[in-house]
């Protein structure tokens, strides 16, 4: 059994002048279980929105979203979040942001402390745990972010631009960091992301999806050998080989999407 399925999912909202825009349109994706998928395309063509039904935040207004074989029907338990802003309560020290999970699920403060610093060490943060989140550079918020997230040990983890506000150096590293503690608990993975070498580096397939609405235009498996570092895995003769043949699928769609912008902005 699949950890998710979308099955010809399409997604309408409605509008301000009474219409409906389609997001996304006969989307079917599938990721097993500890499988690692990137999801990649055009600015607008439905990426966040494909991770809002998984999560439950969003009904398909067609077709089915499932988890673990289950019709999701609302926001699910199991499912862990990291996105692009940082989710960290700023008035909490960082162990008491990371403790918070836990302690919402009924553990006992100490018990729940406990392991809070032990993800805190997992991540690199041991002698932070004082500090307050405006105390850290942004980097160390992604970390603290990934621990109050990994604590909960979801088996799905949806992750919308989570690196994306970063510096470059330090976007790869905390690339590497993810894998890393991936590996650790293995949870079934839905990355989206505007960077394809970042899709490619990290995942075991990559997904790319059409200018809006959005639906699967292609997908490709990464059969690049793990551990990964980030960092390095970008000279390799076969990554270059996935980046063109992906890119090749990816190109088109970026080019309507801009082309759709462009033309929206000299109407207007
Ligand atoms: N709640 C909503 N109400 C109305 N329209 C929405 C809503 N959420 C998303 N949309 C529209 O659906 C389309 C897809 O949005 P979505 O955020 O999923 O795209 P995306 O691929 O994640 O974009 P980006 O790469 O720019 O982050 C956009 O045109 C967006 O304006």
């Amino acid at each position: 059994m699949a950890a998710i399925e979308l099955r010809n999912v399409t997604k309408k909202f409605a509008t301000a002048d009474g219409g409906t825009y389609t997001a996304l349109k006969d989307l079917s994706l599938t990721v097993e279980e500890g499988q690692f998928c990137a999801v990649v395309g055009p600015t607008g063509c439905g990426k966040s929105t494909t991770l809002t039904l998984v999560s439950g935040l969003e009904r398909p207004s067609r077709g089915e979203a499932f988890v673990h074989g289950q019709e999701v029907k609302g926001i699910e338990t199991g499912t862990g979040f990291v996105f692009q802003q940082d989710a960290v309560f700023p008035w909490r020290s960082v162990l008491d942001n990371v403790a918070a999970g836990p302690i919402y699920r009924g553990k006992d403060r100490s018990e729940a402390t406990a392991q809070a610093r032990d993800w805190l060490r997992r991540v690199g943060l041991s002698g932070f745990e004082d500090r307050f989140p405006h105390q850290l550079s942004g980097g160390m918020r992604k970390r603290v972010a990934l621990a109050q997230t990994l604590i909960n040990e979801p088996r799905i983890l949806l992750m919308d631009e989570p690196f994306s506000a970063l510096d470059v150096q330090t976007r790869a590293i905390m690339s590497t960091e993810l894998l890393h503690l991936w590996d650790q608990t293995k949870p079934a993975v839905v990355f989206v992301t505007h960077d394809l070498e970042e899709a490619i580096a990290l995942a075991d397939k990559v997904v790319v999806l059409t200018a809006g609405p959005g639906t699967v235009k292609a997908e490709f498996e990464i059969d690049l050998p793990r551990p990964r570092v980030v960092q390095e895995i970008r000279f390799d003769p076969r990554f270059i080989e996935l980046y063109e043949q992906i890119w090749e699928a990816l190109r088109a769609e970026v080019a309507e999407a801009y082309d759709r912008t462009t033309r929206t902005a000299v109407a207007s």
